[in-house]
């Protein structure tokens, strides 16, 4: 081991390395393959279903897996509860049932940051320290077959200590967590509530809500889905998530939506005034001040809406085409992490939608097929 990692084995007191991690799916499988194979760890995955626990080890992502919260927790050094943010505080309830490690880290990756702190406080009592997580990265899609390795990579990653978690079990945490390469940032847990609640759970409930409506007038003339491509389609990448993860993560940070449900409503209230008013220069202003804010967000960082890199190829309508695009991609060695077909545009045959998960990949597909003559859009 070498580099910004050569401390990892002074995370335990001997060279062995437990991590059980609770909830395989697009988070937990994408941090068990961060820390799978690396030198003394054991990655243990948990899930009550006996057939996840043998998908999670057939597809390599976990060393072992088991349905039993004791088995997986006994002698674990990190435990990683990683499933629905509805769930966590009855894992903390289990878990505080149970003679785990002394000075084992439990920490969750909730959306949602305050109740479960404040709840598991009682695994002190146990021996063990709590610190709520948060990477800010992700996905519309779900589940162990999501997972990847660089989902993690450049995201922040939020952690909630607080004043009672000892400084050591964070540095310990933080140190794991550089296997991800996320960058860690610290903050308090109703703090998260309320700045995640705007810049992720807000977002994710406007899109649902956009594309409700839209569906709406789509119910008596087929144009509307038709038409819709390029703004609705970024606007809306996140409506297609998860109904149960986020039924628990609205419903937990319900006092913060209500009040920003609020605010959207005055903010939607003030353009019908523009627009009523025929304010031209106002409606503008709006689009102005929209844009200076935006051009300051981190750049194709990963989380929030630009965690996916895309670009968009203009297909001739034959069959095989899109085989042939990604075999050319495959064979040089570009990762390409989901390929769609739009049928939106009427003018040309066919649009593919090619996705990657790094900027890199993008980049290379990109020139690769304009060098082939394919017309690529971003
Ligand atoms: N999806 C995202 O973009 C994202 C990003 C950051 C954090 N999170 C948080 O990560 C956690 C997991 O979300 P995910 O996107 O990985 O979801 P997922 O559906 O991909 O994975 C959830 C995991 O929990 C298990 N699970 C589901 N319901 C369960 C239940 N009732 N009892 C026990 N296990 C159950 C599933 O088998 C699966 O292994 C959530 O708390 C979510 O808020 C999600
Ligand atoms: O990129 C996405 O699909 C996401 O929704 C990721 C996202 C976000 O809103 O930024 C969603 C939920 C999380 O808890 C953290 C990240």
């Amino acid at each position: 081991m070498s580099g910004e990692f050569s401390d990892f084995t002074a995370l335990t007191n001997d060279s062995r390395i437990k991590i059980a991690i609770f909830g395989v799916g697009l988070i937990g499988g994408s941090l068990a393959l961060c820390f799978k194979g690396k030198p003394g760890v054991h990655v243990v995955g948990h899930s009550v279903n006996p057939s996840s626990t043998e998908k999670y080890v057939a597809r390599g992502v976990v060393d072992s897996a088991t349905t039993s919260v004791e088995e997986a927790a006994k002698d674990a050094d990190f435990l990683f509860l990683c499933v629905p943010v509805g769930r966590l505080e009855d894992y903390v309830d289990e878990l505080a049932k149970l003679p785990l490690k002394r000075g084992c880290i439990v920490t969750d990756v909730g959306s949602t940051k305050a109740s479960v702190v404040k709840h598991a406080a009682k695994l002190s009592a146990r021996g063990a320290v709590f610190i709520g997580g948060h990477p800010m990265a992700g996905s519309e899609r779900s589940g162990v077959e999501a997972a990847s390795l660089h989902l993690l990579e450049n995201a922040f990653y939020v952690l909630t200590p607080t004043e009672d978690t000892p400084p050591e079990s964070v540095d310990k945490l933080e140190r794991l967590l550089k296997w991800t390469r996320a960058h860690i940032v610290k903050t308090d847990a109703v703090q998260h509530d309320d700045i995640v609640g705007a810049i992720s759970h807000l977002p994710h409930m406007i899109a649902v809500a956009l594309v409700n409506q839209i569906a709406g007038y789509n119910d008596s003339n087929e144009l509307y889905r038709r038409l819709a491509a390029g703004g609705f389609r970024d606007i809306t990448r996140i409506a297609s998530s998860d109904p149960l993860i986020w039924r628990d993560i609205l419903l937990n940070n319900r006092e913060v939506m209500l009040k920003l449900i609020r605010d959207w409503q005055s903010e939607m209230e003030r353009f019908a005034v523009l627009l009523e008013e025929g304010d031209g220069e106002g409606v503008a202003e709006q689009f102005r001040r929209a844009g200076q804010f935006r051009s300051q967000l981190p750049e194709r960082r990963k989380g929030m809406i630009t965690s996916i890199y895309e670009c968009y190829v203009d297909v001739p309508d034959h069959p095989g085409i899109i085989g042939k695009i990604a075999t050319e991609l495959g064979q040089a060695k570009i990762n390409l992490s989901n390929l769609q077909i739009i049928e939106s545009r009427e003018d040309v045959p066919g649009v593919l939608r090619l996705s990657f998960q790094q900027s890199d990949d993008l980049d290379k597909a990109t020139d690769l097929l304009k060098s082939l003559q394919y017309d690529v859009h971003m």
